[in-house]
């Protein structure tokens, strides 16, 4: 469990914590922005679109020789409107990359089968709790469950049901969360990812997404989160 008590022992974020967060493009950092009101615990970065760029970006940030507290993914994402309807919240218990394995005759074979790796990165499990627990006390409604990373989103029923089997009980999808756990993992660092859903995981709507209302529940969740007792 990570220890997140402050130096005198109270709950919450210490005031000397330092957490990096990766956003995607500067409409979702700039909702993170609004929520954290200007609170210097946190810094606010962007990864750009895609696990590569996400992963190549916050390895810079965490080589830049600060000693970072937390890694956090956050943005607006696809969800799975059983689990995740549009306008709700959703925190990672992992961020799977589910397109990384080969294609055969008898179907897709991941990473982790290949035994080159893993495509499972599980998030901060008592972080991810805490921060479920504090945005549904808050009356935010969240969910928690795998989230999905994938290079290409979702523009098909085909494919919201390859990757939801590839993916039991799987709540959002996005394009970041694995990238940046990728490169938090190697830095040692906790990670979590959030999530607020903008779209349905399916077939392909642009006239649908409703990103103006789930950027204003990422800047909800981030005035839960700096205040949340971690
Ligand atoms: O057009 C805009 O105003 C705008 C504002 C903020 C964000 C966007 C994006 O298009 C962000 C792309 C970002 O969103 C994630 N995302 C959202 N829905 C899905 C999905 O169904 N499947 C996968 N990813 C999704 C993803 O992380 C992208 O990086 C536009």
């Amino acid at each position: 469990m990570t220890e997140m008590t402050g130096t005198r022992g109270e709950p919450g974020i210490p005031p000397e914590a330092r957490i990096l967060v990766m956003a995607a493009v500067e409409a979702e950092r700039d909702a993170a922005l609004r929520g954290l009101d200007g609170d210097s615990r946190f810094e606010v970065r962007l990864c750009g679109v895609g696990p590569a760029s996400a992963a190549a970006r916050t390895a810079a940030a965490l080589a830049g020789g600060e000693d970072w507290t937390l890694v956090v993914s956050a943005g607006i994402a696809g969800g799975y409107p059983e689990r995740a309807p549009v306008g709700t919240l959703a925190v990672g218990a992992a961020s799977i990359a589910a397109d990384l394995g080969v294609e055969t005759a008898e179907g897709f074979v991941s990473v982790d089968e290949l035994g080159f790796g893993t495509s499972v990165l599980a998030a901060d499990a008592s972080l991810a709790e805490a921060l479920l627990q504090a945005l549904n006390k808050a009356g935010l409604v969240a969910v928690a469950g795998p989230i999905v990373t994938a290079s290409t989103a979702t523009g098909t029923a085909s494919t919201a049901a390859v990757r939801e089997a590839r993916v039991p009980g799987a709540v959002a999808e996005g394009m970041e969360g694995y990238g940046v756990a990728v490169a938090a993992s190697d830095a040692d660092k906790p990670f979590i990812e959030l999530r607020a859903i903008s779209n349905a995981v399916g077939p392909r709507d642009r006239d649908a997404w409703r990103i103006g209302d789930a950027l204003a529940a990422l800047s909800a969740a981030f005035a839960i989160l700096k205040e949340v007792e971690l």
